[in-house]
């Protein structure tokens, strides 16, 4: 399943369009801010999506059937670009389990790059939906690898991916690998260059939210 979250006219697509814009891009500390607010849309998207219980509830007045989330989903990130997107998703589900996986492209002499994962922390995943955050969805690499590691540490029940850009040939890749995984996306793009760029795309988010890196 492939959520677009700008089908429907929202704030969430003018947010998005502030991601492209180069110019609303020079203001890093807002570019990370819209970011978190595509976390936030995603989350309250996903959490009509889960169980939910009958909680009585103690008021000073009385007691009130309530209706509450059953159990705490695992919010999951891969770093960089992910962490303003996770920060989001971690303000709404405020009591959520936390993941961070350092899936990033290693770069070849010859441009050509491989994912490379280095260092997982996370919480037991048997039984559990996690909801994976990664800013950009463009081959879909880092995200099948990162999945492919989750299932190997336990059963999770559910995954949701949560992208603010993904390109139509990554959500393919992704969802050739991984067909029951459920895609959250703040806008769809048609078009990646050869050394995997999306376009329009808005160029290197993890950049952008914090700054060049040296090449790996
Ligand atoms: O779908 P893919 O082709 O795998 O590309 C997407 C990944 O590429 C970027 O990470 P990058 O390696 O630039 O790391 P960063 O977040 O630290 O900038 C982006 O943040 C995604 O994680
Ligand atoms: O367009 C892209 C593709 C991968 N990672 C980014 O940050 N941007
Ligand atoms: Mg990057």
């Amino acid at each position: 399943m492939v959520i677009n979250l700008s089908e429907q006219d929202s704030l969430l697509s003018t947010w998005v369009s502030e991601l492209r814009d180069v110019q609303v891009q020079q203001d890093r500390m807002r570019f990370r801010r819209n970011l978190e607010r595509v976390g936030e849309v995603a989350a309250w998207r996903i959490s009509q999506h889960l169980p939910y219980v009958e909680r009585e509830i103690q008021t000073s007045m009385g007691v009130s059937n309530c209706r509450v989330l059953e159990e705490q989903p695992v919010l999951a990130t891969v770093l960089r670009a992910g962490l303003p997107l996770h920060q989001g998703l971690l303000n709404y589900f405020d009591k959520a389990d936390n993941a961070f996986i350092s899936a990033y492209r290693k770069h070849n002499r010859d441009g050509s790059f491989e994912i490379s994962l280095e260092y997982v922390s996370c919480p037991e995943l048997e039984n559990r939906v996690i909801i994976i955050a990664d800013a950009m969805l463009a081959t879909g690499s880092s995200l099948v690898k990162t999945i492919q590691y989750l299932r190997d540490e336990g059963h999770p029940r559910e995954i949701h991916i949560v992208s603010a850009i993904a390109c139509t040939v990554g959500i393919e890749y992704v969802k050739r690998s991984e067909p029951h995984v459920k895609i959250w996306c703040g806008a769809i793009d048609e078009e990646l260059t050869a050394k995997g760029y999306i376009v329009p795309g808005l160029g290197d988010a993890g950049d952008l939210a914090f700054g060049t890196k040296v090449q790996m």
